[in-house]
């Protein structure tokens, strides 16, 4: 049955896209014209007095790109111009207004009434976060109060409209269903306009204030830094631009898979990159990684790591506390090197005055940014001195030859040493000039540049200075601290802390100083990475987000918030509970493993939908008919994304080989760019963020065990499905399953 505000929609959904192709066509021929000028006065341009037509070429070029700018963002929506509406009458207002909500906003040219409102708006907010009813909204902090009186979802594809449903307390959200259960294209869809009102308010929260949310597999963690992102540069474009922000990835292959979702919110030329990437382009370092993942990968396979206390150990806050000392000894010792200033014997400047400008006043900045600032101070100090040296100087010479006049009486003495100290004076006072010119740089060669590399090295590698700084670790501690650096080999850790003693000794270059940070996966991090990142960017608006369940790195990285809570006072703690990604049938397999860990964290609530029950296929080998026929029976389901999850890299190599006869198949590694059209072999610790439409997990000759880090790989395995799992080994046990009846054993 139709709805009865069909025909008035159509029409509304038509002048508006009329509205649309004017303006669209009005935008053209601006471009063209900004472009004709720019001709013109290019070739207007007169070497002599060429300000004019620069000036003139300066405006059209600006004009130029504010015509593409609208007309790129209005050509991205034409066929979806928006999405919803909602009906709000404000407090005191006779009328209701009737506001539509898009990607982008679109304002009438004579009238100023809305056409469409930008779903970054703050009325916006009111179709998020407002159920029917009396509510408000806030507007650069203030309040602004009213009735929602109705909240109107349309389904619009290619500019035509298909369908209207009117939200309201009883109702679920259907067109939210409707999201969830499209397949995927192996990449975050776009939720604009299902954005739940708990995600919402993560997307909207305290945008100069830094936040951590702990969110369930699948809650949206991931889309919802995006859609912050896109937030913030709507709310704070005017104090900040895309190149001060930085969001942070797990892995290339990560990045890959979210590339093309932040243009599509409006947002280009933001940095996305990888930590270690960061890092090194920050330091200009040229060092080679050790492989990513090599600890992780041999634990996995259990093979015995006799380092493990140290790698945890670098990643700690406990690590950061050496570093200081080690920065704090440096100190120490330029301290001592300062020494009282002289211009032409007259101490000028107190070696005290430099030391406590050093060590108290600029303790704020990194040792050689204070060094800087020193040097301006000396050179200021020096200048303003100058004079009166030459003047006590000249004062001296004046009183000497007095005394020499009127008290010698010898007139052949007196004539003498009128000559010589007259000689003398002449060739001292001028040089005064000289040594103020380049008393302060001659002064401040004494501090050597560091070289934070080759100061890390040897604290690596030095048993002495080791012995000094870490005086609270036992002896064995330390020789195996000493044994494990002999070969250089640079870690993930190494880079947080060679880019914090940067941080401390010369300061992060501004071109690499964003502002903002976002981090996925931040429970893959290390606290001494976040601590490194915190002191070298000198801010603490950091979004994190995070699930300590999928923390397969927790060998080195975080166990929990409060660490980081304690580094960022200002945090704000939100959870998300709720899973978006994965049916009621498969969050039940994937609850039952998380209910074996340690994290103490609650089960996840999968949104209400069903799909087919987990399979369980028993086998004890490895077989490729088995694979093969359960691709086959998942792509009959039309499945497009498919995967093929399992424990290490080496069975994930192993069976890409074995496969690759009979199946088109993609072997993940952290470089790669996903190819949904194969059928994609991903190690268990790489398919973390991802998501598929169907996957198989597979446990053959090595089960995943009853032990934290099994159960989280087996963890993230399962809940990367968004429709459909298959579990292929052994027995369920293999799985960790408790209880069996969860899986349909075919
Ligand atoms: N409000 C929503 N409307 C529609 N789809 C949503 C919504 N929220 C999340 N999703 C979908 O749920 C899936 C999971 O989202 P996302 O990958 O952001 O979760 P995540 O918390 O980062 O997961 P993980 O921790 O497993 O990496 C995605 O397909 C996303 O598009």
């Amino acid at each position: 049955m139709q709805h009865e505000d069909f025909q008035s929609e159509q029409l509304y959904l038509h002048n508006a896209r009329q509205y649309m192709e004017e303006i669209l066509r009005d935008s053209a021929r601006d471009l063209k014209t900004a472009q004709d000028n720019i001709r013109t006065s290019l070739a207007d341009l007169d070497y002599l007095d060429s300000s004019l037509s620069y000036l003139n070429i300066l405006a059209n070029a600006r004009f130029f790109e504010m015509a593409q700018t609208q007309q790129d963002s209005l050509l991205a929506v034409k066929n979806r111009p928006y999405f919803a509406r909602i009906d709000f009458q404000r407090d005191g207002a006779v009328e209701t207004e009737q506001l539509y909500i898009g990607k982008t906003s679109l304002f009438h040219r004579d009238t100023h009434e809305p056409i469409i409102v930008d779903w970054r708006s703050p009325v916006a907010n009111v179709y998020y976060d407002g159920r029917l009813g009396h509510l408000s909204y806030d507007v650069r902090g203030e309040e602004y109060r009213g009735e929602l009186h109705k909240k109107r979802q349309y389904k619009i594809e290619a500019g035509e409209l298909l369908d209207i449903r009117d939200v309201d307390l009883t109702t679920t959200d259907e067109l939210l269903q409707e999201a969830l259960a499209g397949k995927a294209d192996v990449r975050l869809t776009e939720i604009v306009s299902t954005i739940q009102k708990e995600q919402n308010d993560i997307m909207r929260a305290h945008l100069k204030q830094p936040i951590i949310v702990q969110g369930a597999a699948g809650s949206g963690k991931t889309t919802i830094a995006l859609h912050r992102i896109s937030y913030f540069l709507y709310t704070m474009g005017e104090h900040f631009n895309a190149k001060d922000l930085m969001i942070l990835t797990p892995s290339k292959l990560f990045t890959n898979y979210i590339a093309d979702v932040l243009p599509d919110l409006g947002v280009g030329n933001i940095r996305q990159t990888t930590y270690s990437d960061y890092v090194k382009a920050a330091l200009k370092l040229k060092v080679k990684l050790a492989p990513d993942n090599v600890w992780l990968e041999q634990l996995i396979e259990e093979k015995p790591q006799p380092y493990e206390w140290l790698i945890a150990l670098k990643g700690s806050l406990q690590f950061q506390q050496l570093l200081d000392r080690y920065v704090a000894r440096l100190e120490h010792d330029m301290t001592a090197q300062f020494g009282d200033v002289f211009l032409e014997k007259y101490r000028i400047v107190k070696k005290a005055r430099l030391q406590k400008l050093f060590a108290e006043e600029f303790a704020y900045l990194p040792i050689e940014k204070r060094l800087a600032r020193i040097k301006k101070v000396l050179q200021a100090d020096v200048k303003r001195k100058e004079k009166a040296v030459y003047d006590a100087l000249s004062q001296r010479y004046e009183d000497t030859l007095d005394k020499i006049l009127n008290g010698i009486r010898d007139q052949e003495k007196r004539r003498r040493l009128i000559f010589q100290y007259t000689d003398e004076r002449d060739a001292r006072l001028p040089q005064i000039k000289e040594e103020a010119r380049t008393k302060t740089s001659t002064y401040m060669r004494r501090f050597k540049k560091v070289n934070v590399k080759a100061m890390y090295r040897e604290l690596l590698t030095d048993p002495m200075l080791l012995a000094e700084l870490a005086y609270d670790w036992t002896f064995e501690q330390q020789s195996q601290f000493l044994a494990f650096h002999q070969k250089e080999q640079w870690h993930a850790d190494d880079l947080a802390a060679l880019y914090y003693l940067t941080a401390r000794i010369k300061g992060i270059d501004e071109a690499h100083k964003v502002k903002v940070v976002f981090i996925d996966e931040v429970q893959d991090y290390s606290v001494m990475q976040l601590a490194a990142l915190q002191a070298g960017l000198e801010t603490d608006m950091f979004t994190m987000v995070g699930d300590l369940a999928q923390g397969i790195h927790s060998y080195r990285s975080l166990t929990n918030w409060q660490d980081v809570q304690q580094l960022f006072p200002r945090v704000t703690y939100t959870t998300l509970q709720k899973s978006y990604r994965t049916t009621i049938d498969i969050m039940h397999v994937a609850n039952d493993v998380l209910s074996k860990m340690e994290d103490d964290l609650p089960l996840v609530e999968p949104v209400v939908r069903r799909g087919e029950k987990p399979r369980f296929i028993a086998r004890h080998t490895f077989d490729v008919e088995t694979v093969a026929n359960e691709v086959a029976r998942m792509r009959q389901h039309s499945f497009r994304s498919i995967a093929l999850i399992c424990k290490s890299t080496s069975d994930a190599v192993d069976y890409a080989e074995r496969l690759r006869d009979v199946l088109d198949v993609q072997l993940l590694t952290t470089d790669s760019e996903l190819d949904q059209q194969k059928l994609l072999i991903v190690p268990s610790h790489l398919a973390k963020g991802l998501e598929f439409d169907a996957v198989i997990v597979t446990a053959f000759d090595v089960p995943f065990y009853d032990r934290p880090l099994d159960r989280k790989l087996l963890y993230v395995a399962l809940t990367r499905a968004m429709h459909a799992l298959t579990l292929i080994g052994p027995s369920t046990d293999a799985f960790l399953l408790n209880d069996a009846t969860l899986v349909d054993e075919v």
